[in-house]
């Protein structure tokens, strides 16, 4: 009897991707939604930086997903000698480069174990990954979770800081991103506001290592930025290759039914169609005092039935909670006097956050005022409901342009030169949107972005089979 029995077949478990996303919602969504497309094809584990325990949304985010995308909390970094009026672009990527040697343990831990790890995806500003993966011989990709526009802004950005001596503010003309409809130097991103803060220096440093990258996926599709992504698909010496594989996005997670449906769904519900504004800044955006109580002025004298997130107004930063909506003052509290009597039942407050998907998604829900982060954008367009632009920080003011003036699917109000938008501003643009001529041909052309949206993600859609490329290309062996 030498016949032994024949071994049993295995199958090699998929081959895993390891993604270091920089801080905040904003970017751990659109990747979580990426990962997802990709499974059971792959494995993915999040290996996210800290300067401090991780928020409750980002745990219990995380802690949401399915089994095979696992969550390596890296250890702790200190971060207590950057200066206290550092850029959140500075601290990202300081975070990030600090928590290299953790990365390199977390990856050859992998390896040790005969996994095979296929690829590294980095978002925008944790750039400084890609060495750990050129050194142990892994893909490095990045995910932008942003537009095409921003990506090639990036990619133009070292041509622009060895021929624009001055600030960008300061420029008289518009400036021309490639594919891109033209900017005034105000617009363009937060980080290049002031060209000799670190923030500033950061992003030229990973704008330069994008060509690193065996390719950038991007949360975007050419219905909707044809321009600029025409314009990077087209090949050239030093520019990586670019996917787009976008809209990204979150399904919605109430059912209709439902037992445990958040009341402000339930509310909705009794609405008429298309007849509520909703106004929400991201998962960080907040106003000052007194640009939230002009708001405030405006939907309490209005009739404009509303579904407004409040948040603690303030001051100083736009982002003020961008690491953590973990908030201890109750932002009620904070509204204006009379403000919850006078709306009582046309409007309805949320304290901090929202389900923005199911709320987008609503079939009561006409308008959106949103920060344009580029989520809640590409949420807006998957659902056709048009915007009232509202730019608060980052990159939201080039969004703002885009939507406004080059694809005319929102209104933007005019900021004083206080840096106030005013109340009769507000009710202009409001009023136009949800009653106006303006407002029904903007909802017209969403519906037309909508239309684009599913296309692209259908079966043959650009974007499924950009995707269907990169799971080739970590398919395949080094
Ligand atoms: O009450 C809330 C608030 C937010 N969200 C979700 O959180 C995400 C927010 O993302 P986004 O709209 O992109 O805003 P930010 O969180 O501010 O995003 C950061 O990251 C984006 C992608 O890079 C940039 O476009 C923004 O400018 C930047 O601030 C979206 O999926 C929302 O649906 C909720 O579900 N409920």
């Amino acid at each position: 009897g030498s016949e032994s029995p024949a071994a049993p077949p295995t199958t090699a478990p998929p081959p895993h991707v390891i993604i270091v996303p920089s801080a905040g919602m904003g970017h751990l969504i659109p990747l979580a939604e990426f990962a997802k497309r990709l499974l059971p094809r792959f494995t993915f584990t999040f290996a996210v930086p800290t300067s401090g325990p991780p928020s409750s949304s980002q745990r219990d985010f995380l802690s949401s997903l399915p089994a095979s995308i696992d969550t390596s909390f890296l250890p702790e970094v200190d971060l207590s000698d950057a200066p206290s009026d550092a850029q959140i672009e500075t601290l990202m990527s300081l975070m990030v480069v600090r928590s290299l040697p953790s990365l390199r343990d977390l990856i050859a831990s992998y390896s040790a174990s005969g996994r095979r790890v296929a690829a590294l995806v980095v978002d925008l500003f944790a750039t400084d990954a890609i060495d750990v993966a050129l050194e142990l011989g892994i893909r490095p990709f990045i995910f932008f979770p942003s537009t095409a526009m921003t990506l090639s802004f990036f990619l133009h950005l070292e041509k622009l800081d060895e021929t624009v001596s001055c600030e960008f503010a300061e420029l008289s003309d518009p400036v021309q991103i490639p594919g891109c409809i033209p900017v005034h130097g105000k617009d363009l991103i937060d980080p290049v506001q002031d060209r000799k803060n670190d923030a500033y220096k950061w992003l030229l440093h990973h704008s330069k290592r994008y060509k690193l990258a065996e390719g950038v996926i991007v949360n975007s599709f050419e219905g909707l930025e044809g321009g600029p992504i025409r314009e990077l698909l087209h090949p050239e010496p030093g520019k990586p290759r670019v996917y787009p594989v976008g809209p990204l996005i979150q399904a919605g997670s109430c059912e209709k039914g439902a037992a445990a449906r958040p009341e402000c769904l339930k509310w909705l519900d009794q609405q008429p169609r298309g007849s509520v504004l909703f106004v929400n800044f991201g998962s960080g955006g907040v106003l000052s005092t007194e640009q939230q109580n002009e708001l405030a002025g405006v939907l309490a004298h209005s009739q404009q039935r509303f579904l407004w997130v409040v948040r603690p107004p303030n001051d100083g930063i736009a982002n003020a909670t961008y690491f953590s909506v973990d908030g201890e003052i109750d932002p009620l509290k904070l509204l204006p006097e009379g403000f919850l009597e006078q709306t009582a039942g046309r409007g309805l407050v949320l304290p901090m956050w929202a389900p923005q998907i199911d709320v987008l998604s609503h079939e009561s829900t006409g308008g959106f005022l949103t920060h344009c982060g580029w989520n809640s954008t590409l949420e807006s367009v998957f659902h056709g409901v048009p915007l009232i632009t509202w730019p608060l920080y980052a990159e939201q003011k080039m969004n703002a342009v885009m939507l406004t003036e080059g694809l005319r699917v929102g209104l933007r109000p005019s900021v004083g030169k206080d840096g106030i938008i005013r109340g009769a501003e507000i009710a202009r643009v409001i009023g136009e949107l949800m009653e106006g001529e303006e407002g029904k041909r903007i909802r017209s052309k969403m519906q037309e972005l909508k239309r684009a949206a599913s296309a692209v993600l259908s079966k043959d859609g650009s974007s499924t089979r950009a995707l269907e490329e990169v799971a080739k290309i970590w398919e395949s062996k080094v």
